[in-house]
């Protein structure tokens, strides 16, 4: 945020210096007279200005406008806009919003370098079973927390054998209850903990509420990978999740059984709709091995689960009594230790982006170094070259930018600007 902004003037005061001050001094106090309508002060004041780039007469104000409502946003977006360009100096100007980023947070599910959600299109088919196993084979070798997400019918604790109460830190955060193994331990939240059985009973916005609290102000010990194990189906906490949640990728449980692939290729489907990649699927209860006759039995022979969901199958689950025992971290079943070293490499790789190799990557840079290297790569364009900028806020406005560069209106730019992940954003353009 822009915590150095200046002093509060009036229009009345800005008389000759409005000819002969620096151009960004000349910005910042026609940005002054731009009010934040919900917070009845300006928008310096109401923390709305990131910053301000002025590259000769070009003026960039990145602005944290994303977390207001539309209207709002568009209103002082354009307001803004007006603003700016009524001072004399300024040839073209843009309002970037700055988008916010889910792993602003701290605390709670901020704190881990990747969450992996486990889901599945039914109840039954084992997801619970394959997310403890899997938090456990991950907590071998790296710090690691179980999220219960099943709000409705948490039974976490039960597989694992753990109980609570939650306690709270001295701020008020919950604490995750700690399973511990002999060579591991794993962080454990699950409403299931809890001492009160009200949680089960929660609805609507009640459930968004208490479940968007625990995934923000948890106050989880480890920090390397979340295990979020969502409840069966598509319903209002896996859609909470998805918004609160910056989900590295998802686990897909099903049963080889012809009608769950169906459902599961819908849950599937809504994952990657949200731009959350499917990792794979771990096929549970796939086969049978007989403890008499020593045979294995397929239980549900048909069609490949890797062709109808066009995903990779991670892990091949036989039904088995070992797999009803309780799972201690660091030390499981063999099928949940290949599928702990898949996932990880799954999820490390999720995000990475095939980017060509002349792609102008502007992530991390400050602001006014953003348009220099903009200008440099796309001024050296010959008509009909393609231009990629990846960059960690939305670019949309730097059509207009390459608009002005190559000296025509932003509609000759043949542009698309896509989120490949919650940080990353790409703009693709064809110099005209
Ligand atoms: N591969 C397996 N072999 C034997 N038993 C299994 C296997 N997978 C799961 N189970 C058993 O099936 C039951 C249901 O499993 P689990 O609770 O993991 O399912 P779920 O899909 O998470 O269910 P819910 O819909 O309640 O979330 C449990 O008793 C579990 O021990």
């Amino acid at each position: 945020m822009h915590d150095d902004h200046p002093e509060q003037t009036t229009r009345d005061e800005s008389t000759d210096s409005s000819v002969t001050a620096p151009l960004r001094e000349r910005v910042e106090r026609a940005l002054r007279n731009v009010r934040d309508p919900d917070a009845g002060v300006d928008v310096f004041e109401a923390g709305l200005v990131d910053s301000i780039t002025v590259d000769d007469g070009s003026v960039t104000v990145s602005a944290s406008v994303a977390e207001l409502d539309e209207r709002t946003a568009s209103g002082v977006t354009e307001a803004m806009l007006r603003g700016v360009r009524q001072v004399p100096g300024v040839d073209s100007a843009t309002v970037e919003p700055v988008a916010p980023a889910a792993d602003d947070l701290s605390g709670g599910v901020g704190a881990f370098d990747s969450v992996v959600a486990v889901a599945s299109a039914k109840g039954g088919v084992g997801k619970s079973t394959v997310a403890t196993g899997l938090a456990c084979a991950l907590a071998g070798d790296r710090s690691v927390g179980l999220f219960d997400a099943d709000i409705h019918g948490p039974n976490v604790p039960g597989l694992l054998g753990v109980e609570g109460p939650v306690h709270s830190a001295d701020d008020g955060s919950p604490l995750p209850v700690t399973c511990a193994g002999p060579d591991a331990d794993l962080d454990v939240m699950s409403v299931g903990l809890m001492e009160s059985g009200a949680p089960l009973a929660w609805r609507g916005a009640m459930a968004h509420d208490a479940l968007t609290e625990l995934y923000e102000e948890t106050a989880w010990t480890a920090d390397d990978t979340l295990v979020v194990d969502l409840p069966p189906g598509t319903g209002d906490v896996v859609l909470t999740t998805l918004q609160e949640v910056a989900v590295d990728g998802v686990v897909v449980v099903t049963t080889p059984f012809p009608s769950a692939l169906e459902d599961t290729a819908r849950s599937v489907e809504l994952f990657r709709d949200n731009g959350v990649p499917v990792l794979g699927v771990v096929v549970n209860m796939a086969g049978f091995t007989c403890p008499s006759c020593g045979d294995s039995h397929e239980l549900f022979p048909g069609e490949d689960p890797a062709d109808r969901l066009d995903a990779p199958v991670l892990a091949e689950v036989p039904f088995s009594t070992d797999l009803q025992e309780t799972p201690v971290p660091g030390a499981v079943a063999t099928e949940f230790e290949s599928l702990a070293s898949d996932v990880a490499a799954a999820a490390a790789g999720a995000w990475d982006l095939d980017l060509p190799a002349d792609a102008v990557d502007i992530r991390g840079d400050p602001p006014e170094r953003r348009r220099a290297r903009v200008r440099e790569a796309f001024s050296a364009l010959d008509p009909g070259e393609q231009f990629t900028l990846v960059s960690d806020r939305d670019p949309s406005p730097v059509r207009e930018f390459l608009a002005s560069l190559a000296e025509t209106d932003s509609a000759a730019i043949e542009a698309s600007v896509s989120r490949e992940t919650p940080d990353d954003w790409l703009l693709t353009a064809t110099h005209p």
